[in-house]
């Protein structure tokens, strides 16, 4: 005997680029990817009898990204996965929940040399902004926000010290590291009246802000001074995971070749690199 204990299904890695376009070919532009998830009990009959009378084909909710892409107005990734779960719902009244997860390619403004952003030429670098939209029948929608590979880099002004010595440890204590690393977060929403695409430069302007201006006594104390900025700054965000890994770029060891080390030559490391994660949620004043 066999049971179908859980299923979902839809279709995924839907690339879409969408252009607003303004008076005097000033564009804005969303470039994404799109994966769109249908739940609901009467999609069990195509996985037990192969009935697919209730079974929206993929190929149908692939055109209708693209469909809703183009007829609606939308601000935000966020705010496209919500009309987007809507739409699903409204539509097939078997569908019980949708799952709408979105990675954005962020495109800047090329400044060129008159000083100004341009109204329709970008130019992009790792960065990626990340959306997850769950929406269930009768519920409000919930929303996920993050941001992904944003590389970072300190040359000082970063130690580690203080920490637990045992015989397997070789790790000299330092003042001054360089610390490297690869932002990847996402948080959650108190309220549905968010403005994501704040809330997004909130979060990563925390990030920049405590790691630039603030020494850093470990990766973990960082983490968690980035996250209460962003919570202190962004009273919307409710909570806030990040993952911080350490790539290392230890200093040359000069001193088998009898010269002295100025600590301005380090070897980046690809692996292994430590890796600090954290959730932080805000606390709420008693009242
Ligand atoms: O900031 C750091 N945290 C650690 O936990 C750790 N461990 C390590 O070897 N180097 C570092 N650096």
């Amino acid at each position: 005997m066999a049971t179908l204990i859980d299923n979902r299904y839809g279709k995924a890695r839907v690339r879409v680029l969408r252009v607003f376009k303004g008076p005097n070919d000033h564009h804005k532009i969303f470039d994404f990817d799109c994966r769109v998830l249908l739940r609901g009990d009467e999609f069990q009959e195509t996985y037990l009898t192969g009935d697919n009378s209730k079974v929206v084909a993929t190929d149908t909710m692939k055109n209708t990204v693209y469909v809703i892409a183009q007829k609606e107005e939308f601000k935000s990734l966020e705010e496209f996965g919500i009309i987007l779960g809507r739409h699903f719902i409204n539509t097939y009244s078997w569908v019980s929940g949708v799952e709408v997860s979105m990675k954005e390619n962020m495109w800047h403004r090329i400044v060129t040399s008159n000083g100004k952003p341009h109204g329709h030429s970008f130019t992009r670098d790792r960065e990626v902004h990340t959306a997850v939209v769950t929406s269930t029948r009768g519920k409000s929608p919930v929303v996920v926000s993050g941001i992904d590979d944003v590389l970072i880099m300190k040359t000082t002004q970063s130690g580690f010290e203080g920490f637990h010595r045992d015989k397997y440890t070789s790790l000299k204590e330092t003042k001054d590291r360089v610390f490297a690393t690869v932002v990847t977060s996402n948080w959650t929403y108190n309220t549905l009246d968010v403005d994501y695409t704040k809330a997004y430069e909130t979060l990563k302007q925390s990030v920049f802000d405590i790691f630039a201006n603030t020494y850093s006594k470990s990766v973990q104390e960082t983490l968690f001074l980035i996250a209460k900025d962003a919570i202190g700054k962004c009273s919307a965000i409710e909570q806030v995971h990040l993952s911080l890994p350490n790539k290392h770029a230890f200093g040359f060891d000069f001193s088998r070749l009898n010269i002295e080390n100025k600590n301005v030559v380090f070897q980046p490391v690809e692996e292994p690199s430590g890796l600090i994660e954290g959730t932080i949620k805000r606390v709420h004043a008693r009242l």
